[in-house]
């Protein structure tokens, strides 16, 4: 399928989950989180979700980032210029939901994305390959290719793959995890 189909099919399934299924399928991800072997790094990129449209609650793999004393940045959006910036989320961050839901930072310590070790990707949909689909913005395929190429790229998915998403492009960056309630998949690309 293509990413306009795929965003579409993807932003009604997600309608169609209930506050709890979204609450308990975003607990198994950030269970099922556990498992990977990612724990050993230092500074690790989450999203914090938008609530009205049904996004994986990112609190929970938030609370076991904390657990770990992990450093911790979340991205703030400039919908102008189709970037993000990335702030140290510590007891001092100031947040406010933005127009689109987002909720960002007011303040803090911005963070160069060469820095960060590991980033939990969101999407609408993914694929076998580790391609992904997001909003159509472009947000994270321009940050992630500024990141090192070291740095881990963790898709999370209420679920699982779609065979191909077919209008891939040079920009399109790779997953190298996707976890789902279900399953973790790894790409193997290289
Ligand atoms: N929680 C979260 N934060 C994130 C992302 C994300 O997917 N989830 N992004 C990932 O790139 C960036 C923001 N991307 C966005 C791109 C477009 C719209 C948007 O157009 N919203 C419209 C319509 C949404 C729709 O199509 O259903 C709106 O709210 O009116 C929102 C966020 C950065 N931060
Ligand atoms: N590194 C980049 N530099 C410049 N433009 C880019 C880059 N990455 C993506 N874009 C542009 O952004 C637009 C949206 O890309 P795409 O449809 O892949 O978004 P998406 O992956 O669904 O969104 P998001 O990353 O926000 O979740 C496209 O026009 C694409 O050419």
């Amino acid at each position: 399928m293509i990413k306009t189909q795929l965003r579409k099919l993807y932003k009604d399934k997600r309608a169609r989950l209930s506050d709890d299924e979204v609450d308990s399928l975003s607990m198994a991800i950030a269970n099922r989180c556990l498992n990977l072997d990612i724990w050993d790094f230092n500074c690790y990129h989450i999203h914090l979700s938008i609530e009205r449209h049904k996004e994986i609650n990112t609190t929970y793999l938030l609370n076991i980032l904390q657990g770990k004393d992990k450093t911790v940045v979340i991205p703030k959006t400039d919908f102008s210029t189709l970037n993000l910036q990335h702030y140290l989320l510590d007891d001092n961050t100031r947040l406010a939901v933005n127009s689109y839901g987002i909720p960002e930072p007011v303040n803090g310590i911005l963070i160069n994305e060469q820095q960060i070790d590991v980033v939990f990707v969101p999407l609408l949909a993914f694929d076998e390959k580790g391609n992904r689909v997001g909003y159509g913005k472009g947000f994270y395929d321009r940050f992630l290719s500024g990141c090192r190429p070291d740095c881990l790229k963790i898709g999370l998915s209420f679920f699982n793959a779609e065979a191909e998403i077919e209008d891939i492009n040079s920009n399109d960056v790779l997953l190298n995890f996707c976890v789902t309630p279900e399953k973790i998949y790894k790409f193997n690309y290289i």
